[in-house]
């Protein structure tokens, strides 16, 4: 091709040959969480911010969220606030997740086959999105919430669907 054209020129106009391949590039799951990390500081929620890539099996990014209040409802009208005299004035029962709007942002047909790369570890009611919209894998990050009940029920419909959830670190050094 053009760029390999004779031996004294780049794609660049530089004139090093034989042309040096870079080998320090960023690993693909530490792409795709970084994304997600990214997506992250969108947030506006005080406590914890989550984002998450949903990657396609050619490994192209078809969906990117973050959790916040659904659209038109104002950052600044719903509280952000975890407890409360009522539930109605927490957070909870307004805040779209991270998962659910990246699945809601998705800009393939379907996400058959993808893989999700989310910074916290799904709740339950992800988990159910992301088994109905036909995810086969799960990377997460943080897992503070891992004694919950809500994560308890998460990992048990996961493991029955024989969705395989790894925490990104692992995978990094398994796969790369
Ligand atoms: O799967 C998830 N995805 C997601 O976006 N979130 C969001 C909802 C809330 O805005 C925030 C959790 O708030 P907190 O850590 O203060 O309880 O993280 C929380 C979870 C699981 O807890
Ligand atoms: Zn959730």
């Amino acid at each position: 091709s053009k760029i390999w054209h004779n031996n004294t020129t780049t794609i660049h106009g530089a004139t090093d040959y034989p042309p040096i391949k870079r080998e320090d590039i960023l690993e693909s799951a530490q792409y795709f969480m970084g994304v997600a990390l990214l997506a992250a500081q969108r947030s506006r929620d005080p406590s914890t911010q989550v984002g998450a890539c949903i990657v396609n099996e050619e490994k192209k990014i078809v969906g990117v969220g973050y959790n916040g209040m659904p659209n038109g409802c104002g950052d600044d009208t719903l509280p952000w606030r975890r407890s409360g005299d009522s539930p109605v004035e927490t957070k909870y029962f307004y805040v779209c997740h991270a998962e659910l709007n990246a699945i809601m942002n998705k800009n393939s047909a379907d996400l058959k086959g993808c893989t999700i790369y989310v910074t916290l570890f799904p709740c339950n009611e992800c988990s159910k999105l992301l088994i109905q919209a036909g995810i086969k894998n799960v990377i997460y990050l943080s897992d503070k919430y891992h004694d919950d009940e809500k994560t308890v029920a998460s990992r048990r419909m996961l493991d029955l669907a024989g969705i395989p959830y790894q925490n990104s670190f692992v995978r990094m050094k398994a796969v790369g």
